[in-house]
């Protein structure tokens, strides 16, 4: 479904003048598969958002291809509708200018639906995440983390993306919160059958949701596992990498 396929990704080191630089995915391989949760786990700096901004085709690899069903992400068209994002910084992915309706109506906007069946998606959308109906008037100011995030997981998958990008999405709410949105995210992706790429550092989570697990280390794969053999990885890295994350 989602294939990244020997991408490399480098950014100019020591500012705008300097032509060093600085490799920060090494020949990346990877496919996340249809209705799947693919963890990325690797300490901070190894290059996990790198690889979210290439897979949501956001900024260009140097040299691989990032696909969907075939299709290359760099093309907007392949991007809009089949992959979202929700980001850990929840406060500054709405606009706080923007309702709830407002924000959630923006990406529906490319379908060219009417106002009453995007009114009417709204009022579902808002249903699915656990919020009323009411809160479509108010602004993001009005709301709580756990609720601007669950607008924000509203509005990706108002347009029922084949995948959804979920980077550190819930890192910055609250522990119980944290469990409510995990719950939910579980749920929504089974009734639209998305995949999800779940980028974290706690390992817990990962180990709630996801299906598979791949370890990260300064730009490259060090270990795939599926998530019911996480406790027997085999790389030092990634036994170290969990013992350190495991906070229980
Ligand atoms: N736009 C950019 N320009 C220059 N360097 C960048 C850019 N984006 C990322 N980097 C560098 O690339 C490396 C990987 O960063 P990235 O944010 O992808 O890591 P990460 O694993 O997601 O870290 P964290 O877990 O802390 O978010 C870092 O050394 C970072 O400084």
């Amino acid at each position: 479904m989602l294939k990244v396929d020997k991408v490399q990704k480098s950014y100019k080191k020591n500012g705008l003048f300097s032509s060093e630089r600085q490799i920060v995915l090494k020949n990346v391989s990877l496919e996340c598969r249809n209705g799947e949760c693919l963890g990325i786990i690797g300490e901070s700096g190894s290059g996990k958002s790198t690889l979210g901004r290439l897979m949501l085709g956001i900024e260009k690899p140097d040299c691989g291809t990032v696909l969907i069903d075939g299709m290359n992400v760099e093309d907007r068209r392949v991007r809009l509708g089949n992959i979202s994002a929700v980001f850990q910084d929840y406060k500054s992915s709405l606009n706080p200018f923007f309702t709830v309706e407002e924000a959630i109506l923006e990406p529906l906007k490319i379908q060219n639906k009417s106002k009453k069946e995007n009114k009417d998606k709204v009022t579902t959308l808002l249903n699915q995440v656990g919020l009323p109906s009411s809160y479509r008037n108010k602004y993001s100011h009005e709301l709580s983390g756990g609720e601007i995030q669950r607008v924000c997981i509203a509005r990706a998958i108002s347009t029922e993306p084949k995948c959804i990008l979920l980077d550190e999405a819930i890192s910055s709410l609250d522990v119980s919160v944290q469990i409510q949105v995990l719950e939910l995210l579980k749920d929504l992706k089974r009734i639209y059958n998305m995949s999800y790429v779940f980028i974290t550092h706690d390992i817990q989570a990962a180990a709630y949701i996801c299906d598979r697990v791949i370890i990260f280390k300064d730009g490259q794969i060090e270990e795939i596992v599926a998530i019911e053999h996480l406790k027997d990885v085999k790389s030092v890295y990634a036994r170290k990498l969990l013992k350190s994350l495991i906070t229980f």
